[in-house]
């Protein structure tokens, strides 16, 4: 019997309780299969920080580097909020891991749910059979550009005033935006054939690059069709007519802002899973953070999480069978009314109002 190692990260805020139903998940559907977990709890975020003094902790660093496949949760909330650039931030635990793992591709599908036609704020017949992949670029970019902020001693301001400057570099190399663009054009090949590519080419110059750069990769397959698009007419494109879009491709900023927004096609930010591929071991968490406002009342979602798990199987342990199980239990479970406060309709039974732990139950009883 297959026997997988997974480091495990729960991070902060809802991370543990969500973390503890994908572990449920996993561990059932590996039963069902005849596959075993073993698990190494790690540190990350602000429970490291707290711990350590470091978001991300060599020890974590090393666990990760040498498991099978990463299981986390999520990081931060306002206990290590602060607005001195000199402090320790839990978000700088995440993508330090994203970079020391070499994870530069982000997956994150957008898939509606039939149950939840009337959970989205959208018509249903503007979201109904929804099946887009995000593919954000994850180690580069603004989040990883060089940054400072400063006193200017010069003076600035109109009126000559000194006062505080800070800055923040996006910056792409050529390489980066190549195998970003390949891993697209890879994903429409074995799905619907579409890349939409999306960029500020009017404005930025990483942007120009960018579409240059995918339009060499794109004549590598020329039975994809790719199309550019600006990141603000995207914005307004994937809630207009979502179903347009097969796969997305594009930088890591917009990536996250417009993954957080495409969320809301299937009703919650709680239901978008995600998987960070490349060149050390792939990466599964939520697209979400850590629901400070919800932590601790056990109310949480815990699909995108259980999702995740879904797609570690896929990605990392070559058991399909078991991830499409997985897909099926969350369907049957939403079909049968189930619903998590963030998924509940105005005609929701209040008896089919259930918590994290409970959702999770429902999955295992369903696989
Ligand atoms: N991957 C990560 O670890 C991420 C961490 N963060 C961090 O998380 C903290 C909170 O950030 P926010 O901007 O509030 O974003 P968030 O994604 O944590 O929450 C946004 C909203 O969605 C709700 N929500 C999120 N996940 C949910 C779930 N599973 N079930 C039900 N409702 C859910 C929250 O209650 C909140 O109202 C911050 O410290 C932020 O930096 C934010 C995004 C990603
Ligand atoms: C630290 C942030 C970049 C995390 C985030 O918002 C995300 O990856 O979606
Ligand atoms: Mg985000």
């Amino acid at each position: 019997m297959a026997n997988y190692n997974v480091c495990t990260l729960p991070g902060d805020g809802i991370g543990p309780e969500i973390i503890a139903e994908g572990i449920k998940v996993l561990d059932a559907v590996g039963a069902k299969y005849g596959a075993t977990f073993s698990y190494d709890e790690r540190l990350i975020g602000g429970a490291a920080i707290d711990a350590t003094g470091n978001p991300l902790p060599e020890e974590t660093l090393e666990a990760a580097r040498t498991a099978d496949a990463v299981l986390l949760a999520a990081v931060g909330g306002p206990k290590w909020d602060t607005t001195d650039s000199s402090k320790p931030r839990p978000e700088q635990g995440l993508l330090a891991i994203r970079k020391g793992l070499g994870l530069y591709t982000n997956l994150r599908p957008v898939r509606t749910f039939a149950a939840l036609s009337d959970a989205s704020s959208l018509k249903p017949e503007v979201i109904d059979g929804v099946d887009l992949m995000i593919v954000r670029e994850l180690t580069g970019g603004l989040y990883f550009g060089k940054r400072e902020r400063f006193f200017d001693e010069d003076g600035a301001g109109a009126d000559g005033a000194k006062g505080q400057r800070a800055y923040d570099t996006l910056e792409y190399r050529e390489y980066e935006i190549e195998r970003i663009a390949r891993q697209a054009f890879e994903m429409a090949k074995v799905r619907n054939g579409r890349v939409h590519s999306i960029d500020k080419a009017n404005v930025l110059d990483t942007s120009r690059l960018w579409r240059e750069v995918v339009h060499r990769v794109a004549a590598e397959y020329p039975e994809v069709e790719l199309i550019d698009m600006l990141v603000d007419n995207t914005a307004m494109q994937l809630i207009a007519y979502p179903r347009q879009f097969d796969v997305v491709v594009t930088e890591n900023m917009f990536g996250d802002i417009l993954s957080d927004e495409a969320s809301m096609l299937t009703g919650s930010l709680g239901m978008l899973a995600s998987a960070s591929l490349g060149d050390g071991t792939a990466l599964y968490e939520p697209s979400h953070g850590s629901a400070p406002d919800i932590a601790g009342r056990g109310i949480a979602n815990p699909l995108a999480q259980i999702l995740s798990v879904e797609m570690m199987l896929r990605y990392s342990f070559d058991m399909a069978d078991a991830a499409d199980d997985i897909a099926r239990a969350v369907a049957e479970v939403l079909d049968e009314g189930w619903r998590t406060g963030d998924i509940k309709q105005a005609d929701t039974d209040p008896n089919q109002v259930v918590g994290t732990e409970r959702m999770g139950d429902l999955v295992v009883a369903h696989l």
